[in-house]
């Protein structure tokens, strides 16, 4: 692609591009939204970048996602299917699907099972999970990470298939995190070079630097043995059974597929209550003050409930701060350009893979003051939510008609764990020999979307706190 020729209109700006190969000694491997993000006093808000002839487009700022993704959504709202998530056998995935009528009928059935009405069905299930996972952290507080993700895997299966997760080591819950421990990693599309060069796909898994196909059959034995178990274990659902198999003929083919996807989005709530972890251990006084505000509206004696939310805003805004401060996803999921387009006078062409730079839109230093510093004050004016710009945190969801389509239920989910949590134990970082706190970097994965791993110390706060997480005999609420 050189621009459009007939009309002489010019490609955006970017990094010089070399015969055949393009720009692929210039994709960043590590962090590259900052590098994105930094590239914008060269380039500009809009960036182009071609490797192997395939087209990306890096969308740095909220006019640019608003503009194209949302204004534009008829002819930006299709996929790429990178080939090693067919390796690995995970195509069926829904965020995957191409813009079309299979797209439309799954995204219905999403909208109907996943809207904001009705997902309050899933409440029960959401405060059954909450309230485990405190019990998980008194146990064994230092294997913190492991808790948030078996707890957000149980309660997957119990919205996708109505079946309840034994309390620890559950089978099906362990396959589907090994399974899907690499789809992430997939769709970086610097991390394997079949994304690129399809061809690459039928070198044998024997041929040395082959690790790619072997990493694909280790992943696609665990999503087999995934689907096979939570189907036979659908005799293991309790009530919730009718609703998981309505949800199953809608958004999947009435097999497992519904609860690796649900595992698979529900891994974007673990990472985000991940990195709540880690603010809490580096921002104390973020933390003091979302405590006071639980002790001035619940009292001590008492867990949080959804209902509490409206009278909660400093909590609220913590986890807005969440959202904004490490987002998850921070190159969303990228889109497709069906269509050539023309945009600010810069030649757009079809099949265009088009990288919305959530990070980039979030730190924005005009919008966010000291992007870097979790400061949950930013979303309150005298004391009440407030949206610090016009735009917040939602952006960290997506944008247009592939925006995801289990933000409220996300948003909830994250509300009950974040105020249970703060309501009971106190997050501090480690101690070091000399008794001083252990200084943590924050830091997240490239490539994936969770923190590096990093310790602190997960204490209850009181005798009455300590009641209050083994006061409550075992939940069970379905
Ligand atoms: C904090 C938690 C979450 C975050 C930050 C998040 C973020 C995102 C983002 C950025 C996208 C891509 C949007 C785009 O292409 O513009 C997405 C897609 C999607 N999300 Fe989420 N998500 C979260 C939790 C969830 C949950 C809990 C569910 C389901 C219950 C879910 C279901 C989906 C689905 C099905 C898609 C694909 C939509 C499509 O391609 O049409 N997500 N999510």
């Amino acid at each position: 692609f050189k621009s459009n020729h007939s009309r002489n209109i010019p490609l955006p700006p970017g990094p010089k591009r070399l015969p055949l190969w393009g720009n692929a000694f210039n994709i960043p491997t590590m962090i590259p939204w900052k590098t994105y993000a930094e590239w914008t006093q060269q380039y500009g808000d809009i960036i182009f970048m071609q490797v192997f002839g395939q087209p990306f487009v890096v969308l740095n700022s909220i006019d640019s996602v608003v503009d194209l993704l949302e204004k534009r959504s008829s002819n930006y709202s299709d996929r790429t299917l990178p080939e090693m998530v067919k390796l690995m056998g995970l195509d069926w995935n829904f965020a995957f699907i191409r813009y079309g009528p299979l797209w439309r009928r799954h995204r219905r059935g999403f909208h109907q099972f996943m809207n904001q009405t009705a997902i309050q069905e899933y409440e029960p299930v959401q405060r059954e999970g909450a309230r485990n996972l405190l019990r998980r952290l008194y146990a064994e507080p230092k294997k913190f990470a492991h808790h948030i993700r078996y707890t957000f895997g149980a309660s997957a299966l119990a919205v996708s298939h109505g079946i309840r997760a034994a309390d620890k080591d559950d089978e099906i819950v362990a396959a589907t995190e090994r399974a899907l421990e690499g789809s992430t990693d997939a769709v970086a599309p610097e991390r394997y070079w079949v994304n690129y060069i399809p061809l690459l796909k039928y070198i044998p898994a024997w041929v040395p630097g082959a690790e790619f196909q072997r990493k694909a059959v280790r992943v696609r034995v665990d999503a087999i043995a995934t689907k096979e178990m939570s189907w036979n274990n659908i005799t293991r659902a309790g009530p919730y059974k009718s609703l998981a198999i309505k949800l199953l003929e809608r958004i999947s083919h009435l097999d497992g597929e519904a609860y690796a996807q649900e595992e698979d989005v529900a891994k974007n709530t673990v990472s985000a209550l991940h990195c709540f972890f880690l603010a809490m251990t580096l921002y104390p006084e973020a933390q003091r003050r979302a405590q006071e505000e639980l002790a001035s509206v619940l009292g001590p004696s008492r867990l949080p409930e959804f209902a509490d939310g409206p009278r909660l805003p400093y909590i609220n805004a913590l986890c807005n701060e969440c959202l904004r401060w490490q987002p998850v996803l921070p190159l969303s999921v990228p889109h497709r350009s069906i269509n050539d387009d023309e945009y600010r006078g810069y030649f757009i062409p079809a099949g265009t893979v088009i990288i919305q730079n959530t990070w980039a839109i979030l730190h924005d230093p005009e919008v966010y003051p000291n992007p870097d510093e979790f400061r949950p004050e930013r979303f309150l004016k005298n004391g009440e939510l407030y949206p610090a710009a016009r735009y917040g945190p939602e952006v960290a969801f997506g944008a247009g008609r592939r925006i995801c389509p289990g933000r409220y239920f996300a948003e909830k989910s994250l509300f009950m764990n974040v105020a249970c949590i703060l309501q009971t134990f106190n997050v501090s970082a480690p101690l070091d020999p000399q008794g001083r706190p252990i200084k943590i970097e924050p830091k997240m994965m490239s490539g994936n979307t969770h923190p590096e791993p990093f310790e602190c110390v997960i204490e209850p706060r009181s005798k009455m706190a300590e009641a209050l997480i083994l006061g409550q005999s075992k939940e069970e609420v379905w």
